[in-house]
């Protein structure tokens, strides 16, 4: 007998971080990867905001809740967490609650990091944490509104779940 045809579950997710203070820096992490010589962003975790939008996107697809009920910032464990550490996990909650991962697409917006020569290196990473296809573009806002002033960074994406 032919099995029922199990629909896709999609979902979002959308992530903000300012750029770190200048009398406290931090090194920029973003995509799963260190950007040396760029400003960082701030935050409780490390303040990747690609790799926070790919773990709430998941949530979303799979209705796990979000990146604070999972992670919160009263979670001392995650106080300047890697945002890979966080993705793994998140794949970890996603499939732990009885579904597979079809794939993460993530795209983010700010003038700095030029993102396009680094960004296979990113989405090996990000997919190897995740454990399924994991791409992820950029674009700046033409100069417009708190990325194009270079106040920080945003990230949004969207990703694919089947219940197994
Ligand atoms: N941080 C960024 C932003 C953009 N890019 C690349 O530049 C292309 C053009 O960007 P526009 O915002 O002017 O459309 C974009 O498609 C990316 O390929 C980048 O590498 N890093
Ligand atoms: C990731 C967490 C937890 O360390 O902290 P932040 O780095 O501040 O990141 P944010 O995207 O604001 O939200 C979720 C938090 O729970």
């Amino acid at each position: 007998m032919k099995p029922a045809m199990q629909i896709p579950r999609t979902g979002i997710g959308f992530d903000v971080h300012a750029f770190a203070s200048e009398d406290k820096p931090r090194p920029l992490w973003l995509a799963g990867l260190e950007w040396p010589g760029e400003r960082g962003l701030a935050g409780h975790s490390d303040g990747d905001a690609v790799a926070h939008a790919a773990a709430d996107a998941l949530f979303s697809a799979s209705g796990t809740g979000d990146l604070g009920t999972n992670f919160g910032i009263d979670r001392p464990e995650y106080a300047r967490a890697s945002g890979v550490t966080l993705l793994i996990e998140a794949a970890r909650i996603v499939r732990e609650a009885g579904f597979e991962i079809g794939n993460v697409a993530v795209q983010l917006v700010g003038n700095r990091p030029r993102f396009t020569p680094r960004r296979e290196e990113a989405e090996t990473i990000l997919s190897g944490a995740v454990g399924a296809p994991v791409t992820v573009s950029a674009t700046t806002s033409d100069g417009l509104g708190f990325t194009g002033r270079g106040e920080g960074i945003a990230a949004i994406a969207t990703a694919v779940v089947v219940c197994v």
